[in-house]
């Protein structure tokens, strides 16, 4: 309806007049941006590197404050005593990953889960459906890619002492970059939120998650 546009609830996201910047030296990154998003639609946020994309998402998520303007998420702004952005009314996948490296995937899922105030048993049945869907090796693989494992260098070796057939074995319970994109991807989709924000998802993904 037009009043309800008009006042806000049609749109899953409203920015009017932001302005945001990291310090007065630079100056704003964000100038006097205007956007309105549509509940149940899609919105490309494009430009070129350096714009203010990841700035502009932080914002909307309530990791960032505006220097001045308005920004509503589902209503109400975000970061407001109640509201559950940030929570469970948005999936977030940063740009840069932000996972316990030390837990599988199955234990990542289970906390982010207890955040968004899941039981086990929805845990555990969205768990089973994603690692189907974007087809995730092992639920019991720990995140931690292990970078310079098996490396000659022996300054940039972390276990030298290892011969290469375990470093091999020990390579293979980990993560590589492009899967952990996709254990992120999970997080954000776990709870099946109304609204879902991702922040450069393609990098470092094969084309099958892409489409
Ligand atoms: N924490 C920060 N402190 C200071 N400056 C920052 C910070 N984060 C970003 N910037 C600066 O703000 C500007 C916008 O950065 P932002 O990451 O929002 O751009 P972007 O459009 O998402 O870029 P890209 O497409 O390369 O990811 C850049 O000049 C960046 O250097």
């Amino acid at each position: 309806m037009a009043t309800d546009a008009a006042n806000g609830t049609d749109y899953s996201i409203e920015v009017r007049s932001l302005w945001k910047g990291y310090s007065q030296a630079r100056g704003s990154v964000i100038r006097d941006l205007t956007l309105q998003v549509q509940k149940g639609h899609i919105y490309g946020l494009l430009g070129p590197s350096g714009c203010g994309k990841t700035t502009l998402l932080k914002c909307i998520v309530g990791r960032l404050r505006p220097d001045s303007g308005l920004i509503r998420v589902m209503g109400q702004r975000p970061g407001k005593l109640g509201h559950k952005v940030p929570g469970s009314l948005i999936g977030y996948m940063p740009q840069d990953l932000a996972l316990y490296q030390e837990f599988t995937i199955s234990e990542t899922l289970f906390y982010f889960g207890r955040i968004f105030g899941m039981d086990s048993a929805e845990i555990k049945a969205r768990v089973d459906f994603l690692v189907n869907l974007l087809k995730l090796p092992c639920k019991d693989k720990l995140i931690y890619r292990l970078r310079n494992w098996g490396s000659s260098d022996a300054a940039q070796n972390p276990c030298p002492a290892l011969n290469l057939h375990e470093i091999h074995v020990a390579q293979q319970l980990h993560f590589s970059g492009g899967q952990q994109r996709r254990v992120s991807f999970a997080c954000a989709l776990l709870h099946e939120p109304p609204l879902l924000i991702l922040d450069e998802p393609t990098v470092g993904v094969d084309p099958l998650l892409r489409q």
